[in-house]
């Protein structure tokens, strides 16, 4: 018979924590959870960081060796911060835990094992730029015809290997769900994918996504590294587990082994990364994956005031799949309600959030304690233009300014060349999109161009197409080309450059929509974005003004450095909903709150499922707020294609009961 024999650290007798003080009943009673597998469910606010670094100091002050314990995140900023907080708890050598993401512990994995799979040692990690090249050589040298715009550019088959393997299905199955326009090209794609990873064995290389499937499979294939590892991770604890992947849970489950100790930390009121593969299943179904797991709640919310939490509270209890909770509030009420703010019109919209955030300043709230937080990108262009215009600082933490976006600026690189026929660097940014047409082309082009009479007339009479097509370009170009010069032709008619919407249009349906769909994964959400371009165009009659205003825009404030950290700076923060998670702020302003904007009008015609993510999303913007919340909405939605259209409140105001919120009757004053 074996006999069991523990090993205990020196530090074990004398813990230097009084959990009990420190921690509240339900947190206290989750960080001292005996081992076996454990769920907990930390709401909003409800202090995550603090009960896992707790956990993981109990478990060294209870004689578990730094090295037996591993701890999962989502980014390695979390896993370092946890673990420099342990370190200031606990006395013990905490350099030899095990902390990082599934990635970077997937690399570690490999880094001894890799020439088990067939790799050699000291194999290369690519990043997103060098798989892009790879994939690149791979397409070119497949034989495949990808002339045209159809077909995806090696970024977007990249996504699309990367969607196959975490979501733990088909490329064929990815297509149908995700990518129906490629549907047809199927068969080209898996070829592709095949090239692609035969390409990276031989290379010895490995992509970012090959880290944790390459892991995954060391693992199952190898039971004695399976043993090894799962005999020194005593202890594994994941984070943020609601928005895990399959990949990821597979991972957990190669290194914990059935019976081993695995403690989950997560809310599943806050998945919302199901787009990039994620699966709140993961933790809605834990217990039944896991049976013999003991659940933890923890209820309190440190962060809002009542009046927020109950709005937060009444809102995600309308979702079917979700596991029961009732956050609730450590802090005093306020006395003020969440304001619910329906505004004539978009800019109104941005004129009352301007105007509210010069108050609030006033009142004494610092602008970065202060965020607007919105469903998608375009839903910020009119309050990026107020805010600029009253020349109040913020900064965008979720990618560039609407007009420094390089879609717009592809669009309003057609639009300045049509209009202004000297203009070098829009006509190089327009033609450069062409596939086949690099930068020495280009310049051929622009200098054919330049001994054309029409770049040197102040008006173009004839059409661009007799000028461009004669000309001579690369084969691959030449169907592109020609739509290209067609669609100028579209831009000025007799020497009278069009509206600016309907020089828009031409551009998007003419060459620009195929394109963005083979160049970017988001392509949905660009187009959204040139739509409300469109739309904020029809201000202009003069397309001239029209881009001397979105050049001046987008050339402001240099202050606005978007690698500044949110803490350093004095500026309110614009980020979409998703980007806000794991943050807080004193005042929120939650903007765009109408039917078909928030929820997206896709999620609606989608399923339940889309629904219920979408609330999810809901519950994570309103539950930032601190303090102050705002849900406002325009009344008025001006659509450049359709005229005005009548926005109703998101159904998730509408569900809610009124008296949670106080509504602002917001009038224009002289
Ligand atoms: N026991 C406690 N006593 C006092 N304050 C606490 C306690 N636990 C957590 N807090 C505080 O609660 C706040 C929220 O914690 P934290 O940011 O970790 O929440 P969270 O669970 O990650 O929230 P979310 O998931 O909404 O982002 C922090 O300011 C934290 O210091």
């Amino acid at each position: 018979m074996a006999r069991n024999y523990t090993l205990h650290t020196a530090t074990a007798a004398a813990p230097r924590i009084d959990y009990q003080a420190e921690l509240n009943e339900q947190q206290y009673a989750a960080v001292t959870a005996p081992p076996g597998q454990t769920l907990v469910i930390a709401g909003a606010g409800s202090g995550k960081t603090r009960t896992l670094t707790y956990r993981v100091a109990w478990l060294l002050d209870n004689g578990v060796l730094p090295e037996q314990i591993l701890l999962l995140t989502f980014t390695n900023k979390a896993a370092r911060e946890m673990l420099e907080r342990v370190a200031s708890l606990v006395t013990a050598d905490t350099t030899r835990m095990w902390g990082g993401t599934f990635h970077s512990i997937g690399n570690k994995f490999l880094r001894w094992n890799a020439e088990r799979l067939g790799y050699r040692k000291g194999f290369s990690i690519m990043d997103r730029e060098d798989q892009k090249d790879l994939m690149e050589t791979v397409i070119n040298s497949s034989g495949i015809d990808t002339a045209g715009f159809k077909f995806p550019k090696p970024e977007v088959i990249g996504d699309i290997f990367s969607l196959a393997d975490n979501t733990c299905t088909s490329v064929e199955e990815i297509l149908k769900t995700r990518y129906p326009y490629f549907e047809k090209i199927a068969e080209q794609i898996v070829r592709i994918r095949k090239l692609y990873q035969d390409k990276k064995v031989e290379t010895n290389c490995m992509d970012f996504d090959d880290l944790l499937t390459q892991s995954v499979r060391l693992l199952k294939e190898h039971e004695d590294l399976r043993e090894r590892y799962q005999r020194q991770f005593e202890f594994v604890l994941v984070d943020e587990y609601q928005d895990t992947n399959s990949l990821q849970c597979e991972f957990v489950e190669m290194i914990t082994g059935r019976d081993g100790n695995l403690m989950v930390v997560g809310d599943d009121a806050q998945s919302i990364y199901s787009w990039r593969g994620a699966d709140v299943g993961n933790i809605l179904q834990f217990h039944e994956y896991w049976p013999r797991a003991t659940v933890h709640k923890i209820e309190v919310n440190y962060r809002s005031v009542p009046e927020v939490l109950s709005l937060a509270n009444a809102s995600i209890a309308n979702n079917k799949s979700q596991i029961q909770k009732q956050l609730q509030p450590a802090r005093e009420a306020k006395g003020q309600l969440p304001a619910l703010v329906p505004l004539d019109s978009g800019s109104a919209q941005a004129q009352f959030i301007a105007q509210r955030i010069l108050e609030l300043q006033d009142e004494g709230t610092e602008l970065n304690e202060i965020a607007i937080l919105y469903r998608a990108h375009f839903h910020s262009m009119e309050i990026q233009m107020e805010l600029t215009a009253r020349g109040i600082p913020f900064q965008i933490t979720s990618g560039l300014r609407f007009f420094e976006q390089a879609h717009v600026k592809d669009v309003a690189a057609f639009m300045k060349f049509a209009i202004n026929r000297r203009d070098e660097v829009s006509f190089m940014r327009m033609v450069k999109l062409i596939p086949g047409v690099g930068g020495a082309s280009a310049l051929k082009l622009w200098n054919a161009w330049l001994k054309t009479d029409a770049s040197q007339a102040d008006v173009m009479t004839g059409k661009f197409s007799d000028l461009l097509i004669p000309m001579s370009v690369p084969k691959k170009a030449r169907e592109t080309w020609d739509q290209f010069a067609y669609t100028l032709d579209e831009l000025i008619i007799d020497g009278v450059p069009q509206p600016p919407p309907a020089m828009i249009r031409s551009i998007y349906e003419g060459v620009y929509e195929e394109y963005m769909k083979s160049k970017f994964k988001n392509a949905e959400q660009r187009q959204q974005d040139l739509e409300q371009l469109s739309n904020y165009s029809s201000r202009f009659t003069d397309p001239l003004e029209f881009l001397s205003q979105l050049s001046l825009l987008s050339g402001v404030d240099t202050d606005n450095k978007p690698d500044a950290q949110p803490e350093d700076r004095d500026a309110v923060t614009l980020t979409t909903a998703h980007q806000a998670k794991g943050l807080e702020w004193h005042t929120v302003f939650a903007v765009w709150m109408a039917d078909g904007m928030f929820p997206h009008a896709r999620a609606v015609e989608e399923s339940d499922a889309g629904l219920e993510e979408e609330r999810r999303l809901f519950y994570v913007t309103i539950t930032r707020a601190k303090d102050e919340l705002y849900l406002t909405y325009p009344l008025i939605n001006h659509q450049a294609r359709d005229g005005d259209i009548l926005m109703r409140p998101s159904r998730f105001i509408t569900e809610l009961s009124m008296d949670l919120m106080e509504k602002w009757n917001v009038r224009s004053g002289w």
